[in-house]
Order: structure tokens, then C-alpha cells, then sequence
């Protein structure tokens, strides 16, 4: 099952047929629209990280529609979807002055996630640049017993060198944050009790490990976050064309 609040676009539950939540809300996380929904997957854009703009841009920030859903016309749907778009208005054109559509069709086939983030430019006006992330927070037993494996290994040269590397994994034992370029197309989170949650993508080029340790003390043992981004090199869309970025989540019992 998975819930989407429309603030956002934003999955804040995925659960498995067992019950078993497979994302990780923070314990500061507020509903009331005040700020970004701290958890489950926020989506960044048009800007990830620090910029121009606020922290990873302002789609996290206001409401998303929905723009198409296959849950009316037929709710016993065994793979239903749900389509929800952004598209610019005058708060965001305040931010950032560019015309645009963002739309994410949320899948849910079987026990997988499906994610399919397309933004188009459909101006006869200017190009424009982003960057962008699924910031997923993905729950774990205990952080010191978790492990990132299968990224490409060619970190940004502005993440500082906070965590240990052994083989084919990343280890978590301190605070991390890394932004691997070119990352690769599937990574998978070794949750600490025997099962992983795979993280299988297609044009999402880098990825970010982050784990912020006892800056928040209450919650850092319980997560890490393993995102998908175009962060380094930003995406330029001219006008009249599109980019899309898919992601599937799923959970390997290994
Ligand atoms: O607190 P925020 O804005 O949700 O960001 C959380 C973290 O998000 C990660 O994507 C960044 O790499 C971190 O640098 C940042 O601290």
C-alpha cells in the first residue's frame, strides 16, 4: 500500500503485503503545510541541495494535483496508478521565472514502487536548468547495521570522506553525507535484519547517501536516506522538450 500526500507529491508510506513499512517518517515531521514533510520520499526540484533557491527547490513546499488515476473507474485495480502534476504558477514563477510541468505517475505493481518523474519545458520562451532528487527515507533497523551497496564509487569532490568503504559497501558510522556521480542503475539498502531494499533507476544519473547521525538524535539510528538525483550536472531543457527519470523500490529478502 502507499500514501501520497498531495503537499508535495510526496510518498509517505510504502508498506509490503506483511504490513512491514519499508520508508521512515522523522519524529519532527509536521503535516500542516508549515514546512516540508520530513520523510518518505520528498521529491527536489527545481534545485537540489543548497542554490539559488531554497534547499532542494519548491515542490516539496506546495500542493501537487491530480491530474490522472486509475482508482475511480476501477478500485479493485490490481497495479493502480496515480498521476500527479506542478506546474507553474505565480508562486512559483516568483522563485524561479521559468514555465514548466512536473508530473509523477505513482505505480504500485505487485510489492514494487514505481516512479516515473517526467518535467517538460512547454514554453516558446526560454531554456531552462534544474537539478533534482528523490530524496527516499528508508527505514532501518539500526543504522550501524546497515550497508549501501552496488554504487559506482566516484564521489563528488565536494563530499568530505565521513564514511567507511569495505568492498562493495558503504558503512554508516558517523554522519554522512555523499553525492556519488554517475552512480549506476541499481543500489540496494541492507536494512540490519537480513533483507534489502533495492533501488533499481533509469536516468537518474547520481545518487546521495545521507544520514545526518546525532545532529538528530532521535531518528538517525532509524534511517538512511539513499536518493536518486541529477545533482551535479543540471538537466537544460530547451523550450518544447522533456526529460523523465524512473525509479522502482522494492524490498529483496536476501
Ligand atoms: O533538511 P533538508 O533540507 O530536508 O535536507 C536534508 C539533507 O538532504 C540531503 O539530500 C543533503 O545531501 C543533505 O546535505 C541535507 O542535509
Amino acid at each position: 500500500m502507499v500514501e501520497i500526500s498531495l503537499f508535495g507529491g510526496q510518498i509517505t508510506s510504502f508498506r509490503q503485503a506483511s504490513g512491514d513499512e519499508v520508508l521512515y517518517i522523522r519524529p519532527d515531521a509536521v503535516f500542516d503545510r508549515s514546512k516540508p514533510i520530513a520523510g518518505g520520499i520528498p521529491l527536489c526540484f527545481p534545485q537540489f541541495g543548497p542554490g539559488a533557491i531554497q534547499q532542494h527547490g519548491f515542490a516539496r513546499n506546495v500542493d501537487w494535483s491530480v491530474s490522472d488515476s486509475s482508482a475511480d473507474p476501477n478500485p479493485d485495480d490490481r497495479e493502480p496508478e496515480v498521476q500527479l502534476l506542478l506546474r507553474d504558477n505565480e508562486f512559483t514563477r516568483s522563485i524561479w521565472p521559468h514555465e514548466f510541468q512536473a508530473a509523477l505517475t505513482v505505480n504500485l505493481h505487485g510489492e514494487r514502487l514505481r516512479l516515473d518523474f517526467r518535467v517538460i519545458n512547454p514554453s516558446s520562451g526560454g531554456t531552462f536548468d534544474f537539478t533534482a532528487a528523490l530524496h527516499s527515507y528508508i527505514e532501518v533497523v539500526d543504522v550501524e547495521r546497515s550497508a549501501v551497496k552496488y554504487l559506482d564509487k566516484v564521489v563528488s569532490a565536494t563530499s568530505p570522506p565521513e564514511c567507511e568503504e569495505e568492498g562493495e559497501a558503504v558503512l554508516i558510522q558517523g554522519p554522512v553525507d555523499r553525492v556519488y556521480l554517475d552512480a549506476g542503475e541499481y543500489a540496494e539498502l541492507h536494512v540490519g535484519n537480513g533483507a534489502a531494499v533495492a533501488l533499481s533507476s533509469h536516468g537518474w544519473r547520481d545518487a546521495v547517501v545521507w544520514n545526518p547521525w546525532t545532529a538528530m538524535p532521535d531518528a538517525y539510528r532509524r534511517f538512511v536516506c539513499v536518493e536518486n538525483a541529477v545533482a551535479a550536472v543540471p538537466i537544460r531543457l530547451d523550450p518544447g522538450s522533456g526529460w523523465r527519470a524512473r525509479l522502482e523500490l522494492y524490498v529483496n529478502d536476501l
